[in-house]
């Protein structure tokens, strides 16, 4: 996996693809003796009921058919390729990959038109050209959760929350934090009206997808050199970073530090040796950042294509979290060595980038010069965290409203790319800049559709990262607002988060979420008192405004050009 990860080709596929069918009999036969010796339902104690679930539940690996077992890995293998091989080249005669050169073309670009050539030409050399394969993947995967006891894949997923509430709290939490996400949509609107002018956008209210500097609109903070109201040195501390030669190992040491300055585990010697910290020259890889565990309590490895701006630091935080919870849980049973839900092992990096991110923290690791305290400053900082955190929340939850759909096979092949914009349209307010079709399959072009991994996770995040902040900035002694939090060096924060990730998956989630906040639900408050300063001020700015908000239906792109 690792190989074919860092160096894609024909051979390291075929390697792949056998051993995760070899291992996938492995574990089909210790799921079988498990449930052929022990009625383990039944045992009282619920440690060891806990411990044989998670041996009997063993994903696509219960598929009973072996030959399709095969097919489907190889199918989602040739899908990862045709996104990590995903090259645009532009009418100006330039070729270029996601990682760096698409990714820093849209986050620095205000040329309408180049902006639409590179979103439309990333959708074309990949999503369109996985739609076939996408629904034979569907197909195989389902029956393999079937075989593996559940109804359908979406199934298989949500069960990993352990509620029956989740699909309703998950809507409960969206839903509360729309105003929010409604006010920053119409404030972001207004301004990118002046930027392109208004006869670029659509009378229903939608902002076209192409001009928000990440290439699924899914975070907005490209943009605030556009968007920041008052006139102070800008929270973007990437020019500084480049100044002071920032490389991406620096990056990964500033990170390793603040975990250390909490107490925390520093990166073992195999994580400095191993990592694929660059993108590497000459072979093709698998840019997509990601952590790894090669559960032999030593080796634990980050494979990231850094690219030296602040963006890419914030990542760095999020897969040395991922690290983090693996060096944490590594002396746990291997059933238990998981996050307490998806949702946690995403959100341990981001926790202590809201503190990073802030610029009294960034001005003490010298990346921010005369930060000054008052109420503008303020603003500016917390819209570009809203440009982060808040952009992402519609986006976060409907990735996997349109997979659960496909899976329950409420959404047929035929319908794949429509049902696709319904939600966009609907729950992001935005649309697309030319005309789309089913010869198209724009989902395919995020990472996490070909690499089938699961998105909810990182809405489910998003909500609890501000419960853990905000406990932790308690545990440190942190007065003031929220959003003012630095939790650097406390001893005593790092101590009641590492408590809680040394349990891996051996306790419920909410269990762990009471022993971090003390409550046991997922709870949106702490977003909104993060944010209740920013929120107050967007209402104000947007009270001219005579609209917020869009139509739920798409509107027609502008035809031809
Ligand atoms: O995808 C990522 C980061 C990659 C990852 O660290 O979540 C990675 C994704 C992945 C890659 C390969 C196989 C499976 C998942 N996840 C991990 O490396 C990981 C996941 C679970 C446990 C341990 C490590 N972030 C999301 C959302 C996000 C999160 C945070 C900030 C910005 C954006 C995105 O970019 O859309
Ligand atoms: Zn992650």
């Amino acid at each position: 996996m690792w190989n074919f990860n860092t160096n894609i080709t024909e051979h390291n596929r075929q390697i792949m693809v056998n051993k995760s069918v070899e291992v996938a009999q492995i574990e089909k036969e210790w799921a079988r003796r498990a449930n052929a010796r022990f009625d383990w339902e039944k045992l009282k104690d619920s440690y060891i009921v806990r411990q044989f679930k998670k041996i009997t539940h063993i994903g696509i690996a219960a598929m009973k058919d072996e030959s399709k077992l095969q097919r489907l890995n190889h199918v989602m293998s040739e899908m990862e390729e045709i996104y990590s091989g995903g090259k645009v080249c532009l009418s100006t005669g330039d070729c270029h990959a996601l990682e760096p050169g698409l990714t820093r073309l849209l986050a620095t670009s205000r040329d309408y038109d180049l902006l639409q050539e590179v979103w439309v030409k990333w959708r074309e050399v990949t999503g369109k050209k996985m739609k076939n394969l996408y629904s034979e993947f569907v197909e195989l995967i389902n029956e393999a959760h079937r075989d593996g006891g559940y109804s359908d894949t979406a199934a298989a997923w949500k069960s990993k929350y352990e509620s029956e509430t989740f699909e309703q709290d998950i809507e409960d939490l969206f839903i509360q934090l729309g105003p929010l996400y409604k006010q920053l949509h119409a404030f972001v609107r207004r301004k990118l009206m002046s930027v392109y002018g208004k006869d670029k956008f659509p009378t229903s209210g939608h902002i076209p997808a192409h001009l928000f500097g990440n290439m699924w609109s899914q975070q907005w903070n490209s943009l605030l050199d556009l968007l920041q109201p008052y006139d102070k040195e800008s929270v973007d501390v990437t020019p500084a970073m480049k100044e002071q030669n920032y490389t991406a190992l620096k990056m990964f040491q500033v990170s390793d530090e603040f975990f250390q300055s909490l107490g925390m585990l520093k990166m073992p010697k195999a994580f400095w040796e191993h990592s694929m910290i660059e993108k590497p020259k000459g072979r093709q890889v698998q840019c997509h950042a990601s952590a790894w565990n090669f559960y032999n309590k030593k080796d634990f490895r980050v494979k990231q294509c850094t690219d030296v701006t602040m963006s890419d630091l914030i990542t760095v935080h999020h897969e040395m979290g991922h690290i983090e919870y693996y060096l944490m849980y590594k002396d746990k049973p291997i059933v238990f060595q998981n996050g307490a839900n998806p949702g946690f092992h995403e959100a341990v990096g981001d926790v202590l980038a809201l503190s990073v991110s802030t610029p009294k923290h960034l001005q003490k690791i010298n990346l921010l010069k005369n930060v000054v305290d008052d109420k503008e400053s303020d603003i500016n900082f917390m819209l570009s965290m809203a440009l982060d955190k808040i952009a992402f929340l519609p986006f976060g939850y409907l990735m996997d409203q349109w997979r659960w759909s496909v899976f329950s096979g409420e959404t047929p092949p035929s319908q794949y790319n429509e049902k696709w914009w319904q939600l966009r349209c609907k729950y992001q307010g935005i649309s697309p800049p030319v005309m789309r079709s089913e010869d198209d399959f724009d989902p395919g072009a995020k990472y996490h559709i070909p690499a089938n991994t699961p998105y909810i996770r990182y809405f489910v995040s998003f909500i609890i990262q501000f419960q853990f902040h905000k406990a932790l900035c308690k545990a440190a002694n942190q007065t003031g607002p929220l959003h003012t939090c630095d939790i650097y060096r406390s001893k005593e924060a790092g101590k009641l988060l590492s408590d809680v990730l040394k349990l891996g998956s051996s306790k419920p989630w909410e269990y762990a979420m009471e022993k971090i906040v003390g409550s046991r639900k997922m709870d949106a408050a702490p977003v909104m008192e993060y944010f209740k300063p920013l929120i107050d001020w967007l209402v104000e700015q947007n009270s001219q405004d005579e609209s917020i908000g869009w139509e739920d239906e798409c509107p027609m792109p502008p035809t031809g050009h």
